[in-house]
């Protein structure tokens, strides 16, 4: 089987252009193929495939194998993937997801390859039951506090699609996120589990960002999550509409600024291809 690996700001993922092959077990494919010891080793597998009302459509499986609705890193990377391989020549595509129908434009480099891809990631969800997360289904889960392993927290948990819960931090290097991001994506209050985003403030307009993704654990980068930690700032009045996120694996450009579909810029970067073949 052929693949390319590709990352967004160091969330890498083993892509597989489904125009050429046929995948029949995406969920023990993700497992095998993500292991970074016995496998290619990625966050994930992601596959790249004709659509009925986009240009494409794209499927996402983090590395334990479960299906996530949306993934912001990898629809940067499909994008680029399409038109730096011929499946397309236009910078305006249309990408299908399960979050929708998403519109994205391409920045392509003088050397004729997608450096930079923009993506409309949709609009952001904030009731409890778009989650999903325990509780009244139409209220908002805002600064909900949670006391977990002798750490006094506020959740406030947000949908792109895919389930986000963005905590605010003081020095978020220092924090243990290996220890209460698996805590918090197996919380009883999520039962489709959740992704974890702990977030320190630098100012009104700029953020690090530390995520904690289900099905994957510890990432150098979440677009999904680089949104929600967009809309909650916005929402809890502790950030602008317009930000930058530093991630452990590079920036990510953030806009929301209409109570519509949050905008995210940043880059997308193909590794190398190879054939799949174990055993
Ligand atoms: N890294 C992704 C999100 C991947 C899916 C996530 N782990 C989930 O299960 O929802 C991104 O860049 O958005």
């Amino acid at each position: 089987m052929k693949f390319t690996k590709m990352h967004g700001a160091g969330n890498d993922y083993v892509y597989v252009n489904c125009f050429e092959e046929q995948i029949d077990d995406p969920v023990s494919l993700s497992q095998q193929i993500s292991d970074r010891h016995f496998g290619v080793g990625s966050d994930g597998l992601i596959l790249i495939l004709p659509s009925d009302c986009a240009d494409l459509r794209m499927r996402m499986f983090n590395a334990d194998g479960s299906e996530a609705e949306m993934c912001g890193n990898g629809i940067r990377c499909v994008a680029k993937y399409a038109y730096d391989h011929g499946l397309m020549q236009k910078t305006d595509i249309r990408i299908e997801t399960g979050h929708g129908v998403l519109d994205l434009h391409l920045y392509v480099g003088s050397a004729g390859r997608v450096e930079r891809v923009r993506v409309a990631m949709g609009r952001p969800g904030l009731t409890r039951a778009t989650l999903p997360m325990s509780g009244p289904a139409n209220d908002q889960a805002l600064n909900v506090p949670l006391d977990l392993a002798g750490h006094s927290l506020e959740l406030t948990c947000v949908s792109m699609g895919n389930p986000h819960a963005v905590i605010y931090v003081d020095e978020v290097e220092q924090f243990p996120v290996a220890e209460i991001g698996p805590l918090i994506e197996h919380h009883p209050w999520f039962p489709r589990r959740t992704n974890v985003e702990f977030v320190q403030i630098i100012s009104p307009a700029e953020v690090i960002q530390r995520t904690w993704e289900r099905g994957a654990g510890e990432t150098l980068a979440c677009g999904t999550g680089a949104a929600a930690v967009t809309v909650a700032g916005v929402v809890t009045g502790r950030t602008e509409g317009r930000i930058t996120n530093h991630l452990r694996g590079g920036d990510l450009y953030m806009e929301w600024l209409d109570g519509g579909e949050v905008l995210m810029t940043g880059p997308a970067v193909e590794v190398f291809s190879g054939i799949y073949a174990p055993g």
